[in-house]
């Protein structure tokens, strides 16, 4: 078995180490030659990962042909919003019944897409040969090998198992799901949540303001879940409430952490500056507030993130606009 992975991020690298730990050989590719030589031949990410040492089952390159041709696993780990550009250039080296896997946890801006739809389109390959890698899974707790469960949604349910077979490692418990749709929209949508935790967290507020927004971002998601045909059972699950819960209460998570600036008072401008990786929900608030509202989807939490992220809008007054909603039945 080999596979390639895409990205050498965060998450890219950290997956590679647990295919690798599984068993599986891996290549990588990293956009910079100096850190696929990095990988291949000191065995470290310098930019993400310096003080970890790689498996010897990873190598690496520059050229995404090399990577690909030959994989049965195709890993998909870069930004969201570059995706369709980046798979575009990619296709023409795909084996013909190699499984794409998708890392990625957001909605294409301007079509307001899930990832898998991205690539069943860009890639022209059948909706069977897409498989979601999603749950809580902070790539820098991966690294340290600490264990953590994950999900594995694939329509195919044998395609789901394979995979799931070759993700095992020792501190990486792997479910399958065939609900694609809500593990890809759990994924997404925490992460804006969580851009409202970190919002929350740096003014101040407390553990009840934190609980609800928990519990009131997992209802609207479900919402929209239900709306686009997912398993409602799927968001009580690791792609939803766990990932919720990881990526809310984490330091490591560059959504919460993204939040954090804003709520400081920061422009989305300066808070880009202060941080450099992908906090996927600044740019997914907008797709799925457009996904909300085409699926006439009352998404509260997303609106006001999209507000301070994009429209000026202060925290306080986001916040003051959540609480002066007309009141409602919790569950509906
Ligand atoms: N980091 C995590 O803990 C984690 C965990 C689970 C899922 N994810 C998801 O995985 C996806 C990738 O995240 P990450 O953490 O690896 O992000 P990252 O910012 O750490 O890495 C992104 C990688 O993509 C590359 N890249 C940037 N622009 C590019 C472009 N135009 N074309 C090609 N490559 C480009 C970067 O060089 C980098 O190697 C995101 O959707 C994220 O939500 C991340
Ligand atoms: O660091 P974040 O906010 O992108 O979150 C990372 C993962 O998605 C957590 O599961």
């Amino acid at each position: 078995m080999r596979a390639a992975v895409l990205g050498a991020g965060s998450w890219g690298t950290a997956f590679a180490k647990v295919l690798a730990d599984a068993g599986t050989d891996v290549t990588m590719w990293a956009r910079r030659e100096e850190v696929a030589a990095s990988i291949r031949d000191r065995r470290v990410n310098p930019d993400y990962f310096p003080q970890t040492r790689l498996p010897d089952r990873i190598t690496a390159t520059a050229h995404a042909g090399e990577a690909i041709t030959g994989a049965e696993i195709v890993v998909l780990a870069v930004p969201s919003q570059t995706l369709r550009g980046n798979l575009a250039e990619w296709v023409r080296h795909l084996e013909p019944d190699a499984s794409l896997v998708s890392l990625m946890k957001g909605i294409e801006l301007s079509t307001t897409k899930r990832m898998s739809e991205v690539i069943v389109e860009t890639s022209g390959v059948a909706a069977e040969r897409v498989v979601v890698v999603t749950g809580p899974n902070l790539a820098p707790e991966i690294m340290l090998g600490q264990p953590a469960a994950t999900v594995v949604a694939c329509t195919d349910l044998e395609r789901a198992k394979a995979v799931q077979k070759a993700v095992t490692a020792p501190y990486l418990r792997p479910y399958t799901n065939t609900d694609v749709i809500g593990c890809e929209l759990g994924g997404a949508v925490k992460n804006v949540i969580a851009l409202a935790y970190g919002v929350a967290t740096a003014m101040g507020l407390g553990d009840n303001t934190k609980a609800t927004l928990i519990t009131r971002g997992l209802a609207e998601t479900l919402r929209l879940g239900v709306a686009l045909g997912a398993d409602p059972l799927t968001f009580a699950g690791l792609a939803g409430l766990g990932d919720l819960v990881a990526t809310c209460s984490s330091p490591f998570s560059r959504n919460r952490t993204f939040g954090e600036h804003l709520g400081r008072g920061e422009t989305l401008e300066e808070a880009q500056a202060s941080t450099r990786q992908t906090a996927e929900g600044v740019k997914s608030c907008l797709g799925i507030r457009d996904l909300a509202r085409k699926h006439g989807v009352d998404m509260p939490i997303t609106e006001q993130v999209e507000r301070i992220c994009h429209e000026g809008v202060s925290p306080k007054v986001a916040m003051l606009a959540l609480m002066n909603r007309e009141l409602q039945h919790e569950v509906r």
